[in-house]
């Protein structure tokens, strides 16, 4: 259904009364808004597909979004995108595979499009988690490009992903799960395999016994094990390789195991020898005593002379759970890689691509921390991106239409982005700069964005470690506690020669792709103890990889997805009106109302009005 007259009242009515009928899917303006069902709707499958593409169904779907971009990238020869926002649980993922199916189905043939849809099982298996939001959450952003031949057909796809969450490896709240893989390959993992990881129960490791949540209802995870190794096989990761891969995720739970043994009075420590040290070492390919080294000992340099430091207790923990944390997130970009090595295009002619975003939504917890400062400034960008786009399309239809019109004002967001990029006294900068000093703690962070910034209309310093930022959808107040740590991710030298040194392959590849980033060291502009770390700081980072996306972007026509979680508790049925009312806010649906009532409201063709207004 297309509203004639958009106001938010009728917004609001509206989508309310369609999600009462199943239909839940509803056009405002030119962005689709769709509610999740928590439920199981029957609008999909190939007979839904076959009326999409013959045109005898027009009413709101993701199928007809991913129809007028399969159609726009033919005729006018420009790539396409498909940008899916919202926030945790609302369905970003299911319609981003619900889309995928639709252009599978039309551009398939080749073989290639099962391949692509298989990528998603591997990506959940190794990137999503139970969370008190969603029992399937994504703990990363995705973008995967889909190539199409010049006669139409899939030929390929590339997929990149943003910031995954990796501190869920090692931490993870009560109620809450660590990534899907873990708990898969300990329920599902062949007698053989699990001899040979040595694997024990899921409650039995440390890392996973901290939450207290070992299954999900409805779901059989050595069921979904098989089907991560069949989605393996079909993307081409051999046998070899996927022994690789287990054997690094059970090094990972081992780890969380290694204890130590306090051997002074000042509280330095060497790691105990017991099963759990004997694992690692035998399962990454290194000596007990190369193990021991890593964790419990650190090099230094001062003042020129090399020295070598005792790790305490806590120290060596941290070093620990640091090495777990980088051996996850190595092996989920190894696999991404290897994944795109098996979707590449390669030398086959491409001809135009349909990308499909799947990013985190903007979050407004009770406690918001770095994840969510990376989150939402990731949102405000792609926001301007959105307004842009959709204010530009208001002005060349009234060009078109040869309507006399004034200048349609809208919110820019230009300043609250100014206020996260700008250099030298920025959020990001400034962040970057603090974390360089040693000395520097989640105060003296909190203390300067108060002196440089608190004559931002978008800052506002708040008592002891906090500060809001005005966001486009709302007020959000951060604790930086954390946030230096967070953003340093410091991984030492030791343990990358460490993973180097390992006897195993897959080890040895990490340590090489970790050594190329940190020689790069030379751009990064504040880092004067970074000899003994590593890299990009991680806001950097992703600033980098938002850059590169949104120019991407900015070459594609877009068509937005917005998706609605009517109810927190994951159930079908429940539309709670306030909620989604603070939902189409944060996402700009009531902006593009705005805009569209600023500029000509209603919009009819010359028959209708005609017909309703003639005498
Ligand atoms: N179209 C749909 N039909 C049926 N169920 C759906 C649909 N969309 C979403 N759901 C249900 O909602 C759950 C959450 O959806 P999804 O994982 O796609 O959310 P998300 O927005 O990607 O969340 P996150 O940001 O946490 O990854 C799904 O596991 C599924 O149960």
């Amino acid at each position: 259904m297309q509203l004639s007259y958009l106001s938010e009242p009728s917004v609001l009515y509206n989508l309310q009364y369609r999600y009462s009928q199943d239909m839940i899917y509803t056009k405002a303006g030119p962005v689709l808004v769709a509610v999740n069902p928590f439920k199981k709707v029957a609008l999909y499958g190939n007979e839904y597909i076959k009326a999409y593409r013959n045109k005898t169904m027009d009413s709101p779907h993701v199928y007809a979004i991913a129809d007028s971009a399969l159609r726009e990238m033919k005729s006018d020869e420009v790539n396409q995108s498909i940008i899916i926002s919202g926030e945790s649980g609302a369905g970003k993922t299911e319609t981003a595979k619900i889309a995928m199916q639709y252009l599978a189905s039309l551009g398939g043939g080749s073989g290639i499009e099962y391949e692509i849809l298989q990528t998603n099982p591997i990506l959940e298996a190794f990137g999503n988690a139970k969370t008190l939001r969603n029992d399937n959450s994504s703990r990363f952003g995705k973008l995967i490009e889909i190539h199409f031949s010049t006669t139409g057909r899939i030929c390929g796809a590339m997929i990149q992903t943003f910031l995954l969450e990796k501190s869920r490896v090692v931490q993870c709240a009560v109620g809450e799960r660590s990534y899907h893989i873990f708990y898969q390959l300990c329920a599902g993992a062949p007698t053989t395999l699990r001899e040979k990881l040595n694997l024990k129960k899921v409650d039995e490791y440390k890392y996973l016994k901290q939450s207290c949540c070992y299954s999900i209802a409805g779901v059989d995870d050595a069921e979904m094990f098989r089907a991560v190794t069949e989605a393996m096989n079909i993307v081409h990761i051999s046998k070899e390789d996927q022994d690789n891969v287990f054997a690094m995720v059970s090094a990972v739970l081992w780890l969380g195991d290694v204890s130590f043994t306090i051997i002074d009075n000042e509280n330095h420590v060497e790691i105990t020898v017991e099963e759990a040290a004997e694992t690692v070492s035998r399962l990454l390919g290194c000596s007990i005593e190369d193990l021991n080294l890593v964790l419990s000992k650190r090099h230094m340099k001062v003042n020129n002379e090399n020295i070598v430091q005792k790790l305490t207790l806590t120290q060596a923990t941290d070093t620990r759970d640091a090495l777990a944390k980088a051996l996850y997130a190595s092996l989920f970009e190894w696999l991404v890689e290897q994944i795109n090595k098996s979707l590449s295009v390669g030398k086959r002619r491409t001809g135009r691509s349909i990308s499909i975003l799947d990013i985190y939504g903007f979050e407004s917890f009770d406690k918001n921390s770095f994840e969510q400062f990376c989150i939402n400034y990731a949102n405000e960008r792609l926001q301007q991106h959105f307004n842009r786009h959709l204010f530009k399309l208001e002005q060349e239809e009234y060009v078109e239409d040869g309507i006399d019109w004034a200048k349609v004002e809208f919110e820019d967001n230009q300043d609250c982005l100014n206020l996260f990029e700008k250099k030298p006294l920025g959020l990001l900068s400034l962040l970057d700069e603090e974390s360089t000093f040693p000395n520097a703690t989640d105060l003296t962070f909190a203390n300067k964005l108060k002196q440089h910034l608190d004559t931002n209309s978008c800052f506002r310093g708040e008592r002891g470690k906090a500060f809001t930022v005005r966001h486009y959808a709302g007020e959000v107040a951060y604790d930086t506690s954390g946030f230096l740590e967070k953003n340093r991710d410091l991984l030492h030298m030791d343990s990358i020669q460490f993973l180097a040194k390992c006897k195993l392959s897959i080890p040895q590849t990490f340590a090489s792709k970790m050594l190329a980033q940190s020689d790069n060291l030379e751009s990064i502009p504040y880092r004067p103890s970074v000899a003994d770390s590593q890299k990009l700081s991680v806001a950097m980072k992703f600033k980098g990889q938002l850059f590169q996306l949104m120019q991407r972007l900015e070459s594609t026509t877009p068509h937005f997805i917005r998706c609605i979680k009517p109810n927190n508790l994951q159930l079908p049925a429940i539309y709670g009106q306030e909620l989604v009312l603070q939902q189409l806010k944060c996402c700009g649906v009531l902006e593009v109302v705005r805009i569209s009532r600023s500029g000509y409201p209603t919009r009819m063709t010359h028959q209708k009005f005609a017909r309703r207004h003639s005498c």
